[in-house]
């Protein structure tokens, strides 16, 4: 007996059998555009692609660099390639030499397309907006410009020393509080004293919902793109991204927004939104993209830095010589009358060489971040195929024994040439590690981080003894978050005044420092 098909029923099968070759299509391009051999890496299974650990994926990448070599094929989902890379070598050859062609970012259709709008530079592909925000952050924290915040950073370093000498007992607040206070003074001339600021409190609920979507395949969408073709009303995922721009853009808003109003009534100091408000027209700016640039350094520049902070906490535990090496420079070069400042940068290469040490030791980025390949890249006699995400594991490059030997030891010296001047890498001639990433995409905040790790360094070798009552050699050095910016897990540090003179020092300090702007 013939089978009869309703007219509906046959255009329900038609609807679903161009769905499926649409999918199939979706799945297989990719592979089917690999044009020469791929890298070998782990196994994968053809529909998930290849198992990565939700905690700490980077101390597994780094064991797929020891296996499989320099580069390493990964699948995320059944068709997605990512190029794991895990020596310093193969990184600056692939993401700093050829950076032309590896700096873009993949698609990430939640947190970058839905929820930031595409305005987040972060996630944001390597297109003219990009480009445009890029020279904006560079005007704005290159190197020379970047000193036009060191009073801040003084002024917000006397009150964290402060705060530590009380000896509170979440003392890896008085960090975020410090980074939190440098960015909002920064981006808005608005200091923060407390977590608890309903600013601080507003952006880092933002920030929570963020990281929630930012990891490769956290949402539905990401994992089947097809889905953000369903027509809004009945597309949840869609509505919930849209939803959540709404509440980030009305938040990067109002901060933007407010500068503007002190500004033209003559209140306040220079900051990052009231210059870029200065040349917004000129460079074709929104005000919402000009808003989300602004509020979106939070994100960038706050956790990093706090988490750089108590890092070098963690270190000074564990190699106690290194603090009393570092308290020694400082205090033959500041003595105990006043607090170390920016002027005495270039007689402290030791609390430079710290600084370095710290970012290559325990990488705050440790898995890094992905870029994208914009055509197809030789490596090796392999093709890393057009479209494809790579990504440079700090992780395993900061802590390789070819390019570092002894690399779980904290040694500042390493950094030290036969002068006693600070020194780079072959691979990083100005900082010697990779932990601001790479190549066009490589962090434009770091001066002004780097700024904020030295004087904090300084302070705290000319303010304290630093001691916990676990032995040193049983500081867990590996005890961190598994978030995209690692932070060491709480753990036990008191702060000792060396002496009640250099209490009484910090005390006045803060006073003297209190009103301190950015310049110019
Ligand atoms: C210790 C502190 C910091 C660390 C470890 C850090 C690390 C990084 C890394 C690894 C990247 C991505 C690089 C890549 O894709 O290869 C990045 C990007 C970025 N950072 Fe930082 N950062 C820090 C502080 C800051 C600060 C203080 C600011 C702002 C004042 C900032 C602003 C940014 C921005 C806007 C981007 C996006 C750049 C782009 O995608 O083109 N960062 N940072």
């Amino acid at each position: 007996m013939a089978l009869s098909v309703s007219p509906l029923g046959t255009a329900a099968l038609a609807a679903l059998a161009a769905a499926l070759l649409l999918l199939a299509m979706q799945v297989l391009r990719p592979l089917l555009a690999v044009r020469g051999r791929l890298p070998p890496g782990p196994p994968h299974s053809l529909l998930t692609g290849t198992a990565i650990p939700d905690t700490h994926p980077w101390r597994t990448m780094a064991e797929w660099t020891r296996r499989y070599g320099d580069v390493c094929t990964v699948r995320v989902g059944p068709a997605q390639l990512l190029f794991v890379v895990g020596t310093a070598r193969a990184a600056h050859a692939l993401l700093n030499k050829q950076a032309g062609v590896s700096s873009g970012r993949p698609r990430n259709i939640m947190a970058g397309e839905l929820m930031s709008g595409g305005k987040r530079m972060l996630i944001m592909d390597h297109n003219d907006r990009w480009r445009t925000y890029r020279k904006v952050m560079h005007e704005a924290l290159a190197d020379r410009p970047a000193q036009a915040y060191e009073p801040v950073q003084v002024k917000e370093s006397r009150l964290a020393m402060q705060r530590l000498g009380d000896g509170p007992a979440d003392w890896q607040n008085v960090w975020r509080t410090y980074a939190a206070s440098v960015i909002m003074t920064v981006t808005y001339d608005q200091p923060v004293t407390s977590l608890d600021d309903p600013r601080v409190r507003a952006v880092n609920e933002r920030l929570g919902m963020l990281a929630r979507y930012v990891r490769p395949g956290a949402s539905m969408l990401d994992r089947f793109p097809l889905l953000y073709y369903i027509p809004e009303p009945l597309n949840p995922w869609v509505k919930l991204g849209k939803q959540l721009h709404a509440r980030e853009l009305d938040l990067f808003l109002s901060q933007y927004q407010a500068v503007r109003t002190r500004v033209k009534a003559g209140e306040g100091s220079a900051s990052f939104s009231s210059k870029l408000q200065e040349r917004q027209e000129k460079i074709h700016l929104t005000d919402e993209e000009a808003s989300y640039m602004a509020g979106s350094l939070f994100g960038a520049g706050s956790d990093t830095t706090a988490a750089a902070l108590s890092i070098f906490v963690m270190a000074m535990l564990r190699f106690p010589h290194v603090l009393r090496q570092a308290a020694a420079e400082v205090d033959r070069v500041v003595g105990e009358k006043r607090m170390p400042t920016f002027e005495d940068e270039a007689a402290l290469p030791f609390i430079q060489a710290c600084v370095q040490e710290t970012m290559r030791w325990r990488p705050v980025s440790a898995g890094g971040f992905m870029h994208r390949l914009t055509a197809d890249v030789q490596w090796e006699g392999y093709t890393l195929p057009k479209d494809s995400s790579i990504i440079g594991n700090h992780w395993s490059i900061s802590l390789d024994e070819n390019e570092y030997p002894e690399p779980d030891v904290f040694k500042p010296e390493r950094f030290l040439d036969e002068t006693g001047q600070c020194k780079g890498t072959w691979f990083s001639p100005q900082d010697g590690h990779v932990a601001f990433g790479f190549g066009r995409r490589i962090c434009p905040g770091m001066h002004v981080a780097n700024r904020s790790l030295f004087i904090n360094f300084a302070s705290l070798a000319w303010a304290f003894n630093i001691t916990s009552s676990v032995p040193a050699e049983e500081t867990d050095t590996l005890a961190f978050t598994s978030a995209a910016n690692s932070h060491p897990l709480p753990f036990e540090a008191h702060f000792e005044w060396r002496s009640e003179a250099r209490r009484a020092v910090c005390e006045d300090e803060v006073q003297t420092t209190k009103d301190n702007q950015i310049h110019g």
